[in-house]
């Protein structure tokens, strides 16, 4: 039987803070990150998780503003296209991984590979890995359209946060998740490390997919754009000139999210709170995962800056309440 030579192209799916970029960051320091090639997509137009990549790997792709499975589609066509380029002149890449932003559908990505006359010729898809996270899932109900979509895809789902979630939730959710997709192998995550990890690794450089069959059905209609909620999804990309009082912001976000939580799908930004390395801020939904204090600036743009994905509000409702809150946190707001 002839050898598939084809670059395998594992996509990293999970609805928004579901811990996709974390478990990359623990992946990757633990396969060659020289061979293996990362495309980060955020559907905010501010890009982030690429500073937290930056530890274990200098050189990522970033498409950010939009989906690469609807608007980015074609992005995303070009930038494997350069992949394939930097191969035939002799780069060696033996992987490439997809992390899609969290409200991505996985099956139009897939599309695009198998059916991009060029694209299917060198690139083969190595597997869905879906991240879901145990402490928001059982939040929204029902559940949000593209969490159902990604753990349909997904050939591997890791249920993430354990040591900080509810055991009980978590083992409903894992029975939740077997019934949905019975052929996906499902690990879990504790601190952003997949138990029996290297069973985990071992299956996912394997050289065969697994092959999910719900997302080979799929192919066939995946087309439309897949935004399908009921409510409207919105992003705002915000930064703030000056330094951002610590304290007030907190206490603007601790309001913000007892008013709108379950509205507010994500935020997460870099702020500079006067010391050399900003703050990493890190929400989803209604929880606030512990700050993180850098050391220094990941790059030569030290503005603060956030991103806030919000479903179901309007989002010039929290504009309005930062502008209320502005001379408390010191830094003057800027909308990109
Ligand atoms: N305690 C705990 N926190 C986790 C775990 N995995 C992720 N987190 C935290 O959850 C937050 C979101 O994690 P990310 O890895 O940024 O999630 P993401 O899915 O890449 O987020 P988006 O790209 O915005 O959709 C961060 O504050 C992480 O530190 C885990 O297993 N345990």
């Amino acid at each position: 039987m002839a050898t598939d030579t084809r670059i395998p192209v594992i996509i990293l799916t999970g609805f928004l803070g579901s811990g996709k970029t974390t478990i990359l960051a623990h992946v990757m320091e633990l396969i060659d990150p020289a061979r293996t090639e990362i495309i980060i997509n955020e559907y905010g137009s501010v890009g982030l998780d690429q500073y937290l990549i930056q530890q274990v790997k200098e050189e990522t792709q970033v498409l950010k503003g939009g989906c690469v499975c609807c608007q980015l589609r074609s992005d995303l066509v070009t930038v494997l296209q350069q992949v394939a380029n930097r191969i035939d002149s002799g780069e060696r890449i033996d992987r490439v991984i997809i992390e899609t932003s969290g409200l991505a559908d996985p099956a139009p990505i897939i599309f695009t590979i198998y059916t991009d006359p060029m694209l299917q010729n060198r690139f083969r898809i190595g597997g869905v890995i879906t991240t879901v996270d145990a402490t928001t899932t059982h939040s929204h109900l029902p559940p949000h359209p593209e969490w159902i979509k990604q753990i349909t895809s997904a050939d591997w789902v890791i249920i993430t946060k354990k040591d900080i979630a509810d055991q009980h939730d978590a083992a409903m959710l894992a029975r939740q998740i077997s019934s949905m997709n019975p052929s996906a192998a499902i690990y879990t995550a504790k601190n952003g490390h997949v138990n029996h990890e290297k069973e985990f690794l071992k299956d996912l450089l394997s050289l065969n997919s697994r092959g999910n069959l719900v997302w080979q059905k799929d192919l066939t209609s995946s087309t439309a754009d897949h935004h399908d909620s009921k409510e409207t999804t919105a992003s705002l990309s915000l930064r703030f000139a000056g330094t951002v009082n610590w304290s007030a912001f907190s206490v603007w976000l601790s309001m913000l999210l007892h008013a709108h939580g379950e509205h507010i799908l994500r935020i997460k930004g870099l702020l500079d709170v006067g010391s050399p390395g900003p703050i990493v801020l890190n929400g989803v939904q209604h929880i606030v995962h512990p700050p993180i204090h850098l050391s220094e600036w990941p790059d030569e743009d030290t503005v603060s800056h956030l991103v806030i994905i919000v479903r179901g509000i309007d989002p010039d409702r929290i504009l309005d309440s930062l502008h209320i809150f502005g001379r408390f946190i010191g830094a003057a707001l800027v909308k990109v």
